[in-house]
């Protein structure tokens, strides 16, 4: 065989081939998608995510301590909120009693040290079950929507979360939550993730069934960007990084790797998030039961595949799983 042929060959033993990688996998990066319920004593099974659960505000100390002791270091809070008042200004999101803000002041209390992040948005909140507000023709109306967006960041910094991340890819969010951030005070103490680009996928199904956020009409066509929109997708993370996003999140993670190599070469200053969302998740579950591949196995490729991609925060349902086993 010609010398230039052996490669791979070369690296036969287990540790010089955990030196091709330039990005193990640490458990500091992954972040935990917690689903919050309105009832404060919920722990409630979410059929449509195996594995999952809905939390309330008395049942999360119980949940996530073991595995913050086994060192998870940060959640992503989801309202699922089933019982709350919806409405046309989406009032039920920064209530005081909101089951968001509940979870982070509890959590802020209960783990001093924990990095929570929140998703932002009005989908759950709205009477249509869209992400903004909309014109009576159906379009979105950008200024009243990313203004309410940026009033529900707010609240949950107030509450004490440490990352806001608004999910409803309305044009100018990022700008308008930066804004109102910085002009109360919280420029410094809460970080700001955009999702940049959260694609229209037929990803979400599995987290829609447990929120209840599937809209009542129509479609999130016309605000989160398609699949296939590469150029497009390049143009939002650059203008989130413009706007003043101090970290870029790719949703979903899996199918859009060439994603999120293309934000660590546009934005080579900023941290990369990626997010396995919820299809990506009972995907491999479901995988996992039918004795396709091995659980642990196949969601340690997918998450050093997002590593290689260039991502170095992953937020995933496997997150409590990953903590066990990244000790093995
Ligand atoms: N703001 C909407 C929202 N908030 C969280 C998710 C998906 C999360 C997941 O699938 O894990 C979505 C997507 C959608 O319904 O369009
Ligand atoms: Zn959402
Ligand atoms: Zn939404």
């Amino acid at each position: 065989m010609d010398i230039s042929s052996v490669l791979q060959g070369g690296y036969q033993h287990p540790v010089s081939r955990s030196w091709q990688s330039r990005c193990e996998l640490t458990k500091s990066m992954f972040m935990y998608p917690i689903l919050i319920s309105d009832d404060p004593d919920s722990n409630v099974d979410v059929p449509s995510l195996p594995g999952q659960r809905r939390w309330g505000v008395n049942t999360l100390e119980d949940f996530l301590s073991p595995i913050i002791q086994k060192g998870l270091k940060s959640v992503f809070i989801l309202g699922t909120p089933t019982k709350v008042e919806k409405d046309s200004q989406a009032s039920a999101a920064d209530d005081p009693n909101s089951p968001v803000i509940l979870a982070i002041q509890k959590l802020r209390e209960l783990f001093p040290s924990l990095y929570i992040a929140v998703d932002v948005c009005l989908c759950h909140y709205n009477i249509h079950g869209h992400c903004g507000f909309l014109h009576p023709d159906g379009v979105i109306n950008t200024e009243i929507s990313v203004a309410r967006i940026a009033d529900i960041a707010l609240a949950y910094a107030r509450a004490g979360a440490d990352c806001v991340a608004p999910s409803d890819m309305t044009d100018g969010r990022i700008k308008a939550v930066k804004q109102k951030l910085i002009d109360a005070g919280f420029g410094n103490r809460c970080t700001l993730m955009s999702f940049s680009p959260k694609f229209a996928t037929s990803l979400y199904g599995p987290f829609r069934s447990a929120a209840g956020n599937a809209p009542a009409f129509g479609d999130r066509q016309c605000y989160q960007p398609p699949v296939s929109a590469k150029g497009l997708a390049r143009r939002i993370i650059q203008r989130d990084a413009a706007e003043g996003a101090d970290i870029i999140m790719i949703k979903p993670a899996l199918f859009y790797l060439d994603i999120i190599a293309e934000a660590t070469r546009l934005v080579p200053d900023h941290p990369i998030a990626c997010a396995q969302v919820s299809g990506e998740y009972a995907m491999l579950r479901a995988g996992a039961a039918m004795g396709i591949f091995d659980l642990k196995t196949v969601v340690i490729e997918s998450a050093q595949c997002m590593a290689r991609a260039g991502a170095n925060i992953i937020s995933t349902y496997f997150a409590a799983e990953l903590m066990e086993w990244l000790d093995m």
